[in-house]
C-alpha cells in the first residue's frame, strides 16, 4: 500500500549565519543588519538575532544560547552574500504552469474560454497532475518562493495531489480547488453545487489529514469568481467558512471590464462585488482578493473594514487583455494588506522578483497618470510586498515574513559573487547580476540583486530552517 504524504521533519539540528541579514520591519522600514549572528534552532525557529556582533564575540553568544562552539556550525557569509526572507506568492494558478503567457491578446473571459479551461481540463488525469505539479512547485522553490496561495483546477483528486506535492517538497502553501458550476464549457464545469461542495470538503479533510497542524499546507476555499458560481454554491462555501474560522478564502475580484459587467448582470441586487462576496460570507481577514483593480470608494472601505488582503499581480494585469493598474498606493495609504502574486499563467513569469519589478513599472505609470498624486513604489516598498506584505495577506505574518526571534526561518541565501570573488563574467553561478564593485555598500548590492538578479543568485532556500535548494 502506498504510504500517505506527511509533514517532512524539520532539520533537527541548529544552524547559524554570520554576516549581512536584510528584512522589512514594516512597509516603510527596511533593516540591514551588519555583522549579524542569526541562530536557528533544531525546530526551524529563529532563536537569536545579534546585530553588530564582532567576530570575536560569536563563541560567547553561541554558549549563551546553549550550544557548544566547537561543534556548532556557523556559516560565515562573504561580502556580496546576504540573507533575506523567502518570497510569498499570494496568487498562483498551479494548473496553468505550462500555459504561462499564452493568449495575451484576448480579454479575460475569452482567454478563459479559449485557452485556459482546455488546459486545466487535462488535470482530470492524476498522472499528468503529478508530473506538472511536481515541476511547478520545484520551479517556485528554485525561484525563492517559500510560501504560495495556489488555485488548483476544478478536480478534487488532482488538487489533493498538489497538496501532497507541496508537502513532499516542503513548500509552505495554501491549496484550493476551483469551485465552478456554471458559465464555463460543459466539459469543464462541475455538475452541481452539491458536488462542488462535497469535493471541497473532501479536499479540506485530506489536507488536514496529511498536515494536521497546518505546519506547511493549509486548505483554502476557492470560488473561482462569482461568474462561475451560482447562489447555492456561494452560500454553501460561505457556510463552510462560517463553521471553520481557521479556513482561508481566495477569489478574483474586480479584475477586468468584461468580468465586472457580467458579474453585475448576474447579481443586479448588489451594488458592487464587495457587497456580493460579503453577502455570501466570503470576506474576512483570511480572504485574499486577487487583482482588485477598479474599486469604488465604498468598496475600498468595505474590504478594509473586513481586513481582507489584496494579491497584486502586475504582470497579468499589464499583459493579459487591456493594460490595467491596481491603485496600490491608495491601498497602502489606507493600511490595507497588499502582497505580490505571479498569477501564473495569466502572468508569464513564476518569479516574485519579476512581479516586483513589474510592480515598479506599473506604479511609475500610475504616478505619471495621476500627475504625482500616487507616487511610484520605492525599492523598500517593493521588497516589503514580496516578503512581509505577502505574509500579511496570507495571514501568516506571525510565523514568517521577516526575521524576528520566535518566527520560523523561511529565508533565501543570496550570492552575488562567486567563490573566486568574481561576478562580472556574465555567466556561471552568479549569472548576469550587475557587477559588484569594491566600494558598493550592502544596500547597493541588495538593490543590484533586486533589480538584476535571478534564480542563479538564490544559492539556498530555507523553509522552517531546512535547506531545499542545494
Ligand atoms: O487571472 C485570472 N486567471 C484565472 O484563471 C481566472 N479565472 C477567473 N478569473 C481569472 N483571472
Amino acid at each position: 500500500m502506498a504510504s500517505e504524504t506527511t509533514v517532512p521533519p524539520v532539520r533537527g539540528l541548529p544552524i547559524a549565519f554570520y554576516g549581512t541579514i536584510i528584512h522589512s520591519l514594516d512597509v516603510n522600514t527596511l533593516e540591514i543588519m551588519h555583522n549579524c549572528l542569526l541562530i536557528v534552532d533544531g525546530d526551524g525557529k529563529i532563536q537569536k538575532i545579534a546585530k553588530d556582533t564582532p567576530q570575536a564575540k560569536i563563541n560567547d553568544l553561541v554558549v549563551e544560547t546553549g550550544y557548544t562552539p566547537d561543534v556548532f556550525p556557523v556559516k560565515y557569509l562573504n561580502r556580496g552574500d546576504f540573507i533575506i526572507p523567502g518570497f510569498v506568492d499570494t496568487h498562483h494558478h498551479a494548473p496553468q504552469w505550462a500555459q504561462r503567457g499564452m493568449g495575451r491578446d484576448q480579454t479575460l473571459l475569452d482567454w478563459l474560454n479559449n485557452v485556459t479551461f482546455a488546459h486545466e481540463r487535462k488535470f482530470e488525469d492524476p498522472a499528468y497532475a503529478r508530473k506538472m505539479y511536481s515541476a511547478c512547485v520545484s520551479a517556485g522553490i528554485r525561484l525563492g518562493t517559500t510560501a504560495a496561495a495556489y488555485y488548483g483546477s476544478l478536480h478534487g483528486p488532482a488538487t489533493k495531489i498538489l497538496a501532497d506535492i507541496c508537502l513532499e517538497q516542503g513548500q509552505r502553501a495554501f491549496v484550493g480547488k476551483c469551485n465552478m458550476n456554471r458559465h464555463s464549457p460543459d466539459w469543464y464545469r462541475e455538475p452541481s453545487a452539491q458536488d462542488s461542495l462535497k469535493q471541497t470538503q473532501e479536499l479540506i479533510s485530506h489536507i488536514r489529514r496529511i498536515d494536521a497542524e497546518g505546519k506547511l499546507v493549509k486548505p483554502i476555499i476557492t470560488p473561482r469568481f462569482a461568474i462561475t458560481c451560482d447562489d447555492e454554491l456561494l452560500s454553501g462555501l460561505g457556510k463552510i467558512a462560517a463553521n471553520d474560522p481557521e479556513i482561508h478564502i481566495q477569489t478574483h475580484f474586480n479584475e477586468a471590464a468584461d468580468e465586472m459587467q457580467f458579474t453585475r448582470q448576474l447579481f443586479p441586487q448588489f451594488k458592487h462585488e464587495a457587497e456580493l462576496y460579503e453577502h455570501f460570507g466570503l470576506l474576512g481577514p483570511k480572504t485574499i482578493l486577487a487583482h482588485s483593480i477598479f474599486l469604488e470608494e465604498d468598496e475600498i472601505n468595505h474590504i478594509k473594514s473586513k481586513g481582507c488582503g489584496i494579491a497584486h499581480c502586475p504582470i497579468a494585469t499589464a499583459t493579459l487583455g487591456e493594460f490595467m493598474m491596481a491603485p496600490i498606493r491608495e491601498y497602502l495609504r489606507r493600511d490595507i494588506k497588499v502582497g505580490l502574486g505571479t498569477d501564473v499563467g495569466g502572468g508569464f513569469s513564476c518569479s516574485i522578483l519579476d512581479a516586483m519589478r513589474q510592480a515598479f513599472i506599473i506604479s511609475k505609470a500610475r504616478e505619471t497618470l495621476t500627475k504625482g498624486a500616487d507616487p511610484a513604489l520605492t525599492l523598500h516598498e517593493g521588497f516589503f510586498l514580496a516578503t512581509l506584505g505577502g505574509a500579511q495577506v496570507c495571514d501568516i505574518d506571525s510565523k514568517v515574513g521577516n526575521f524576528i526571534e520566535g518566527k520560523e526561518f523561511d529565508a533565501l541565501e543570496i550570492h552575488t559573487v562567486d567563490t573566486e570573488g568574481n561576478n562580472d563574467i556574465g555567466c556561471g553561478s552568479v549569472g548576469i547580476v550587475t557587477p559588484i564593485e569594491d566600494d558598493d555598500s550592502a544596500e547597493v548590492i541588495f538593490e543590484k540583486f533586486l533589480m538584476t538578479g535571478d534564480d542563479r543568485n538564490i544559492a539556498k532556500v530555507y523553509i522552517r530552517g531546512s535547506s531545499l535548494k542545494s
